[in-house]
C-alpha cells in the first residue's frame, strides 16, 4: 500500500480536497480500489456535493425483479435472518442486492440514518456506482470482489457517515448475481466493518444454492484442510453418476489453481486419477476420500447423493447401474416421492402396525371425503408430506393437481404472490401473462401447506378470508375466482403453542383443524422392526432379498432417529450402497463412519443382561433378519432385554409393543418390562394408552 494512502481520515481527506481543488482523483492518498472507483464516479459526471436524488423503483417493478431473483432471495433467507438477529440490535443494516446493485432487501435498524438515506436504503433502490458514486455494493458489483467502504471513502458527502462491506455472490458459472452488505455507523463501536463476515455469509449462500441446483448430482466437499471440510469455505463439485465434472464453485477452482473451463465436462478420473466408485468406497471406510490434483492432495466428503438416483456401485456392478440408468431416464426432476424403486406408499403401508397411525389415516381420509381440512402434526421427517399425498390419492381428487408450498422455505416478500398470485399488468413491470398462485394452481385438487406454523400473521388473516369465502382474487385482478380445494396442512410446530404465543391466529388454527393427525417419532412407534423390514425392500433396487444383521438390527431398534422416517432412509440407502455383490446382509460394516459413532453413542450402556425389556416381536425379527424361526427365537430373547437407558429412549413405544405383544395383558406386559403393574398403569397414563 502507498505509505501515505494508510486509510486514515486525514489521507482521504487531503484525497477530497485534493479533488476539489484539481478535479483529480489523487493515487497517493487512497487505496487503490478506491482511486479507481472515485476515478470512475468523477468519470461518471459525478461530483462529492451531488445529491442523494431518490433513485427507487416502483413497487411493480421491485416486486417484478424479486420474482426474477427468488432463488438467490430464498438461499440468502437463512443467512441474512442470522446476521439480522445480531446486527439489527446494534444499530446495524443486512442488505441484499441483484447484480446492478439495486436492493432486493434490506433487514435491521434504520433509526440512526437520516431521512434521505434513509429512502436510499430501500428496497427497489439502486446503488450502482454512476449514480451513488464509491460505495459497497456498486463498488463490490464492478470489481468482483468484496469491498469494505469506510466513512468519507464513499465519493458522496452525504453518506461519508456510513461505514458498509459488500461481497458479490457467484453462480456457479462464476456470474456474479447479488451482492450482500452490511452497513452501520461510522462510528458505531459495537459494529466495526467485518468483511470477513459478509465473505462467510456469501459463500454460505453460494453453497447454498450449488447444493439446490444440483440436487441431480454427487456433491462432493473438498478442501486441502480436513478442517474445512464442509465449511463455508470448502470446494464443491457437482459430478455426474458416470463421474463427469458438472459444476465447480469458485472456492475448488481457486483450490486446485484451474479455471472452471478445465475442470467442467471432464471426467473425475482425468482430472485427479480415481474412479468415482472407488473415491466413494474409500469415503465410505474411511469416511473421506483423497482427490490428487497438480497443486497436492485435497481430502474429501460426500455432501450429497441424488435422493432418486441408485448409489454409485463398486467397481464390478457395472450391470445394475446400467439398468437403472434405464429406469431413470425419463424421471421427473425433484421429486423424491416419486423415486422409481420407492413407490409412494398408500395409506395402509404408510400407517403400518402403528395403532395411533390406523387411526390417524382412517380420520384424515374421512375428513377429506367430507370436505374437512386435515392437520398434520409431528417432527421433521416423520412422513407428513407423505401421508398428505397418500390422503389425496386416496381421495376423489386423486387425479387433480396437488400443489406443496413450504411457508417456511418462502421468504416474507415473496409468499403473497406465490399463493394469490396477480394478473399481468397489475403493475408496471409485472411479469408477462401474469403470475398464476398456487392456491388457483392446485383449483379442483388438493393444497398441502407444509409448515403451515411459520406462516407471517398477516398472510394468515388473507388465507383465512380465502378459506372462509372459498373465491380468490389475485392482485390486478378485476373478478373473483371461485377455489374447490381440498385443504391439508402440516407444521412441526406445536401450533396450540403456536396460538398461545400470540404467532399462530386462533380462528385460522380452528378453521384448518377439521382433523388432526400427530404422526408419532419414529423411536415411538410400535412396529419399528416390521417397519424396517419393508423400508429395505421399497429402497433394494432390484428385488434383491436383503436382510439385516440381527446384532445391527437391535441397535437400530433402540437408536432413537432424531431425523426419524428420512434418517433412516439416508442410512439404509447408504448401506444398499455400499454393500459388495455377493452380500445380501446389512452389517455395521456398510454403515457411514459418522452414522456408527452416533449410533454407539446414543446407544452406549446398552446391557443386554439388564432386567429392563424391549419387546421386539420375533416374527418381526424373522422377517426382517432373513433368520430361522427356532434362531428368531433366541434373538428375540436377545432383544428383550435392554437396559434403562434405552428404555427412557424409545419409552412409549417400547411400551405400546410389551402391550401389543402380549395382548393388553398388563401382569405379562410389567413383567417382560420388567416394573411393577402400578408403575406400568403410570406409564400407560402418562404415554395416553389406557383407552387404545
Ligand atoms: N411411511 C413412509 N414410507 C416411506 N417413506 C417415508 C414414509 N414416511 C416418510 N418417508 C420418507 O422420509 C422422508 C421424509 O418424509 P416427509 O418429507 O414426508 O417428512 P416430513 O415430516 O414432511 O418432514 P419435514 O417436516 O422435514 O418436511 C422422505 O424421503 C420420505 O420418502
Amino acid at each position: 500500500m502507498n505509505p501515505i494512502a494508510d486509510n486514515s481520515d486525514r489521507s482521504i481527506d487531503l484525497a477530497r480536497q485534493h479533488l476539489l481543488r484539481d478535479g483529480q482523483v489523487s493515487r497517493q492518498f487512497l487505496r487503490s480500489e478506491i482511486a479507481h472507483s472515485w476515478q470512475r464516479s468523477v468519470d461518471a459526471g459525478l461530483s462529492c456535493a451531488s445529491p442523494l436524488e431518490p433513485e427507487n423503483l416502483s413497487q411493480s417493478s421491485l416486486n417484478d425483479l424479486k420474482e426474477q431473483h427468488r432463488p438467490l432471495i430464498e438461499a440468502a433467507h437463512p443467512e441474512i435472518k442470522q446476521l439480522a438477529e445480531y446486527f439489527s440490535s446494534v444499530g446495524g443494516l443486512v442488505m441484499l442486492a441483484d447484480a446492478d446493485a439495486t436492493i432486493l432487501s434490506v433487514t435491521g435498524d434504520k433509526r440512526h440514518l437520516d431521512s434521505q438515506t434513509r429512502y436510499a436504503l430501500a428496497e427497489g433502490a439502486s446503488w450502482c456506482e454512476e449514480i451513488r458514486g464509491t460505495n459497497a455494493l456498486g463498488t463490490a458489483v464492478i470489481d468482483r470482489s468484496a469491498v469494505m467502504i469506510n466513512g468519507n471513502e464513499h465519493f458522496l458527502d452525504s453518506v461519508g457517515y456510513l461505514s458498509c462491506c459488500s461481497a458479490p455472490v457467484t453462480n456457479a458459472e462464476g456470474e456474479v448475481i447479488g451482492v450482500l452488505d452490511l452497513t452501520s455507523l461510522v462510528d458505531n463501536q459495537k459494529l466495526p466493518p467485518n468483511l470477513s463476515l459478509v465473505r462467510q455469509g456469501v459463500r454460505a449462500i453460494e453453497n447454498r444454492m450449488f447444493s439446490s441446483r444440483f440436487r441431480q448430482q454427487v456433491i462432493l466437499s473438498v478442501h486441502s484442510r480436513p478442517e474445512y471440510l464442509r465449511s463455508s469455505w470448502q470446494g464443491m463439485i457437482a459430478l455426474d453418476l458416470d463421474g463427469i465434472i458438472r459444476a465447480a464453485n469458485d472456492q475448488l477452482c481457486q483450490l486446485l489453481q484451474r479455471n472452471r473451463k478445465e475442470l467442467t465436462g471432464r471426467s473425475l478420473e482425468r482430472i485427479f486419477g480415481i474412479r468415482p466408485e472407488q473415491l466413494l468406497n474409500d469415503i465410505r471406510r474411511k469416511g473421506r476420500g483423497v482427490l490428487r490434483g497438480l497443486s497436492g492432495d485435497f481430502c474429501c466428503e460426500l455432501l450429497h447423493f441424488p435422493d432418486n438416483q441408485p448409489l454409485i456401485l463398486p467397481e464390478n456392478r457395472p450391470a445394475r447401474e446400467t439398468k437403472h440408468r434405464k429406469a431413470d431416464a425419463g424421471h421427473k426432476q425433484s421429486d423424491e416421492l416419486h423415486s422409481p424403486n420407492k413407490a409412494l406408499p398408500e395409506l395402509s403401508e404408510f400407517a403400518g402396525q402403528e395403532p395411533s397411525l390406523i387411526k390417524g389415516v382412517r380420520m384424515g381420509s374421512r375428513a377429506l371425503a367430507h370436505e374437512l381440512p386435515v392437520l398434520i402434526q409431528g417432527e421433521t421427517g416423520t412422513g407428513k408430506e407423505v401421508i398428505a399425498r397418500a390422503l389425496r390419492n386416496d381421495s376423489r381428487r386423486r387425479h387433480q393437481p396437488f400443489v406443496a408450498v413450504n411457508c417456511a422455505a418462502i421468504p416474507e416478500g415473496l409468499i403473497e404472490s406465490e399463493l394469490f398470485g396477480y394478473q399481468e399488468g397489475a403493475f408496471t413491470g409485472s411479469r408477462k401473462g401474469g403470475m398464476t398462485g398456487r392456491l388457483q394452481q392446485a383449483n379442483g385438487g388438493t393444497l398441502f401447506l407444509d409448515e403451515i406454523g411459520d406462516m407471517p400473521l398477516a398472510l394468515q388473516a388473507r388465507l383465512l378470508r380465502v378459506l372462509q369465502e372459498r373465491t380468490i382474487a389475485p392482485l390486478g385482478a378485476g373478478q373473483e375466482i371461485a377455489l374447490d380445494i381440498a385443504v391439508i396442512c402440516a407444521s412441526h410446530r406445536d401450533l396450540k403453542q403456536r396460538v398461545a404465543e400470540g404467532l399462530f391466529r386462533e380462528d385460522l388454527y380452528y378453521r384448518l383443524n377439521g382433523v388432526c393427525i400427530r404422526l408419532p417419532a419414529f423411536r415411538n412407534r410400535a412396529d419399528k422392526a416390521s417397519f424396517i423390514r419393508g423400508f429395505l425392500r421399497q429402497l433394494t433396487p432390484d428385488g434383491q432379498d436383503i436382510s439385516l444383521d440381527p446384532e445391527l438390527l437391535h441397535q437400530l431398534l433402540i437408536y432413537p432417529w432424531p431425523g426419524n422416517i428420512r434418517q433412516l432412509e439416508t442410512t439404509l440407502r447408504v448401506a444398499i450402497a455400499f454393500m459388495e455383490p455377493d452380500e445380501s446382509t446389512i452389517t455395521t460394516e456398510h454403515l457411514s463412519d459418522d452414522f456408527l459413532d452416533e449410533l454407539s453413542s446414543r446407544t452406549a450402556g446398552t446391557d443386554k443382561s439388564s432386567s429392563e425389556t424391549a419387546v421386539v416381536q420375533y416374527a418381526d425379527i424373522t422377517q426382517t433378519t432373513g433368520l430361522s424361526s427356532k434362531a428368531a427365537e433366541k434373538e428375540y430373547e436377545r432383544a428383550s432385554r435392554y437396559h434403562q437407558s434405552d428404555l427412557k429412549a424409545g419409552e412409549e413405544g417400547v411400551i405400546r409393543q410389551a402391550l401389543m405383544h402380549h395382548e393388553g395383558n398388563i401382569s405379562a406386559s410389567a413383567r417382560s418390562l420388567g416394573i411393577s403393574r402400578a408403575t406400568l398403569y403410570r406409564k400407560m397414563r402418562q404415554y395416553d394408552l389406557m383407552r387404545s
